[in-house]
């Protein structure tokens, strides 16, 4: 697949002189619905209003469907929709000139059609003549969305769009998030609720401290990195794990009752076979036996983690 944005040796340095981005080198595919993946103060922000023109960067560069968004700043800010992390408008404006206005300030030419098919497709169509403080949190987020595509853009930028929402709403973000990318719009959120980007994202880059620790399809980042935990419950307890089990990665708990066996789910091989043999050549009776797969969240921790030592 082509990359609709390519981010090549992008820094940023604050006038604090803080460095919030140093050295981001990042492609985003077209079509696809990337999420950046990252702590507080990560730089996710920083790096989303580069790309959208909201900040100048330091050094590197960024072409959007191929133009530069400092050379070509117009072109390049035309194919980009940005739904900003705080909710910004007027108060006593309808929704229907909200919308309208915004693709005003890209110098469209007015297309009511459009809006209103935009307006319909976000549920607001029976909103369009409500004024944005009458409307609740849930519909004032879809009009900042409405307003971010009145352009007809290519792209679309969502900065953390469901921070503070409720779950039900949550939901309801991720479907038309997913029926945008259906009619070809290519989504980047960036998210520091892990659920989400497992829920949403084809391919997830992690940030941390201005750097991109690494960039993968999600189902591979989850199959590279997840590691499984086979719980076995025994009928009588143990007071310590038995020599001859001593090559398996085991764990003790719950009074000696629970054995937890923690292995790589790509190189398993015959190891839990082996080890339910042997516990029996013990004369340790299984009980129950359990397994669960390590989440997003969890190897995020561990990726963090492992990457602060
Ligand atoms: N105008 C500024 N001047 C100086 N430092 C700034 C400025 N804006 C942001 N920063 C710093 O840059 C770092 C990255 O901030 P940024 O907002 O990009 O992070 P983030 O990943 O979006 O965080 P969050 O998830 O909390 O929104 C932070 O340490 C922040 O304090």
């Amino acid at each position: 697949m082509p990359s609709i944005i390519r981010v090549s040796g992008l820094t940023k340095t604050y006038a604090s002189g803080f460095s919030a981005l140093q050295g981001i080198d990042l492609d985003i595919q077209q079509g696809e619905i990337f999420a950046l993946l990252g702590p507080n103060g990560a730089g996710k922000t920083t790096l989303i209003s580069i790309i959208c023109g909201i900040s100048s960067p330091s050094e590197g560069s960024v072409l959007a469907d191929g133009f530069d968004i400092v050379k070509d700043y117009r072109a390049a800010r035309s194919k980009i929709g940005l739904v900003p992390q705080e909710l910004c408008s007027d108060a006593f404006e309808n929704v229907w000139s909200a919308v309208n206005f915004s693709r005003g300030l890209f110098g469209k030419p007015s297309n009511p059609a459009y809006i209103e098919k935009l307006l319909r497709q976000l549920s607001l169509w029976d909103k369009k003549d409500a004024q944005m403080r009458e409307l609740s949190g849930g519909m004032k987020r879809r009009v900042m969305i409405a307003k971010a595509l009145s352009h007809e853009p290519d792209i679309l930028f969502l900065d953390e769009p469901t921070a503070g929402v409720d779950v039900e709403l949550r939901k309801d973000m991720w479907q038309m998030v997913r029926e945008l990318r259906e009619q070809g719009v290519t989504i980047i959120l960036t998210t520091h609720y892990i659920e989400e980007a497992e829920e949403m994202a084809d391919r997830i880059g992690v940030i941390r401290q201005g750097k991109i620790l690494l960039v993968e399809e999600k189902q591979a980042l989850m199959d590279k990195l997840g590691s499984k935990q086979l719980s076995i419950r025994l009928q009588q307890p143990i007071s310590e794990i038995p020599e001859d089990l001593a090559e398996f990665n085991l764990q003790l708990d719950d009074e000696g009752s629970n054995l937890s066996y923690c292995y790589d789910s790509r190189q398993e091989g015959d190891s839990i076979a082996r080890l339910l043999r042997k516990l029996t050549k013990q004369g340790l009776e299984i009980r129950d036996l359990n397994s669960s797969e390590s989440s997003l969240e969890d190897i995020f921790v561990s990726l963090v983690h492992e990457k602060e030592q």
